[in-house]
């Protein structure tokens, strides 16, 4: 390459990173010690010296799966000494039994980088214009929509991709320019990976026999980006006036939408909860087994770890919950008890209107989660079946074995923040549910 290019490239770098910064001062950079973020550093670093207010850190995500991690990690230190960055270094678990691994480094390393983002500083990543081709590639071969075509955006709240439009051979000729040293991952020549597939054995093709298809590619997933965000500003009107201020979304309005209305308004109630998006076909189970299910029935679908669930004509996004109903937890009052499965800390509370008796000297205290029969309530003629006292209480089906009910030996006393019966009548004790999420 002769000099006037060379020139051009490390300028047309250093300046696309600076356009991009846009005036954002404080950055943390993702540092895998790879070839790209090795330039992203270089080039910030470079650009500290003219700016300076510029403020930089890095971390690296230690994830043990090579054996070569550690020298890694100690390549990376010796980097940032030099350039004279401050670098964290963080070590994730995983667990390799669990199945896919790239999946699981990736979203451990996204929380771990997460938990050191300070409130006024921006996340930078290193990928570059033909990361953006394959990952477009990669939502063609999924079947993806606009939204999964849209690729990665430049920027995304605190995350900002600076090397976004600048290619991978560009990377490259700024690297052996300055001389860097950088890491190479034995694993990205493994073309068992989809990722490696496109990179080492379709695009060299496709961007041989068109010179600008990654450029054009990104032009596409832009434009996809673009309209992704138009329907998202349509919508949302619609969509806020539709979601509780819990977060579950009214039926009714949607029985009356059309077909691509109502999966985007869904799409935009799964995103807003930031899970794993469902597919079409899930999209459209979701919506015949769960919401049009008969209106007697209590209908579930499972995705992932979550569960979907219609009470009242809402839909309700819920964990998958562990079955606890037959503990049995027994209490003595005087200290808080730690409830499984998450639910909470309960704990004696005198301020409360719901209030019981205390237990009788010969009376056993214990905290379950099943109650058959029928019970009188404190203040109400007869007695009712626990199902109707649910109901009546608008406690949905699966809360039903999840509210802490307080029994003096064999007798139920209260369901906590919901009745109190005629056993356990008085003004002595209350109780209280704190979560603990
Ligand atoms: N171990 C690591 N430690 C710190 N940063 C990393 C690490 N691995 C990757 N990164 C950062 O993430 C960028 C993208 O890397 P890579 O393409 O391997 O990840 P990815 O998870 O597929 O990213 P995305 O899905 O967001 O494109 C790198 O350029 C680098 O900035």
């Amino acid at each position: 390459m002769n000099h006037q290019n060379q020139a051009k490239t490390k300028n047309n770098i250093e300046q696309t990173i600076l356009q991009h910064l846009n005036g954002r001062q404080s950055l943390l950079v993702a540092f895998s010690g790879g070839v790209d973020s090795t330039v992203l550093m270089h080039a910030l670093v470079t650009l500290k010296q003219q700016l300076h207010n510029l403020q930089l850190r890095a971390i690296y995500i230690h994830h043990g799966l090579s054996e070569n991690a550690d020298s890694w990690a100690e390549h990376c230190q010796q980097q940032c000494h030099i350039w004279q960055v401050p670098l964290i270094i963080e070590k994730v678990k995983l667990d390799r039994s669990a199945g896919n691994i790239e999946e699981q480094a990736r979203e451990a390393r996204y929380q771990a980088i997460y938990r050191h983002l300070k409130n006024n500083e921006f996340l930078c990543t290193a990928q570059h214009l033909d990361d953006q081709c394959e990952t477009f590639f990669l939502a063609l071969k999924r079947g993806s929509g606009p939204a999964g075509l849209s690729a990665m955006p430049l920027e995304n709240g605190q995350h900002l991709r600076p090397l976004l439009t600048i290619s991978r051979q560009e990377i490259e000729q700024y690297a052996n320019q300055h001389q860097l040293s950088w890491i190479e991952d034995e694993s990205n020549q493994d073309d068992h990976y989809d990722r490696n597939f496109l990179r080492l054995n379709v695009l060299p093709t496709l961007n041989q026999r068109w010179p600008h298809f990654s450029q054009m590619v990104a032009r596409s997933a832009e434009l996809c980006q673009q309209q992704e965000i138009l329907l998202n500003e349509l919508l949302l009107a619609d969509f806020k006036l539709i979601t509780t201020p819990e977060g579950q979304l009214c039926l009714t309005p949607l029985y009356n939408y059309s077909d691509y209305k109502r999966n985007a308004i869904l799409r935009m109630w799964f995103r807003s909860k930031q899970i794993n998006m469902p597919s079409q076909k899930q999209l459209s189970l979701i919506w015949q087994t769960v919401a049009l299910a008969k209106e007697d029935a209590n209908p579930q679908f499972i995705l992932h770890n979550w569960q979907i669930r219609r009470y009242q004509n809402q839909l309700y996004l819920l964990p998958l919950y562990q079955d606890i109903e037959r503990q049995i937890l027994p209490w003595d009052l005087n200290t808080s008890l730690t409830l499984p499965d998450n639910l909470g800390i309960l704990q004696t509370n005198y301020q409360t209107d719901l209030t019981c008796r205390l237990p009788q000297k010969e009376e056993n205290i214990s905290v379950r989660f099943h109650a058959q029969g029928q019970f009188q309530i404190v203040q109400r003629k007869g007695s009712r079946s626990i199902k109707k006292l649910w109901q009546e209480h608008h406690i949905p089906p699966w809360m039903r074995t999840r509210i802490p009910l307080i029994y003096y030996n064999e007798q139920l006393i209260t369901a906590v923040g919901v009745f109190v019966t005629e056993q356990g009548k008085g003004s002595q004790v209350g109780f209280n549910l704190s979560n603990t999420l």
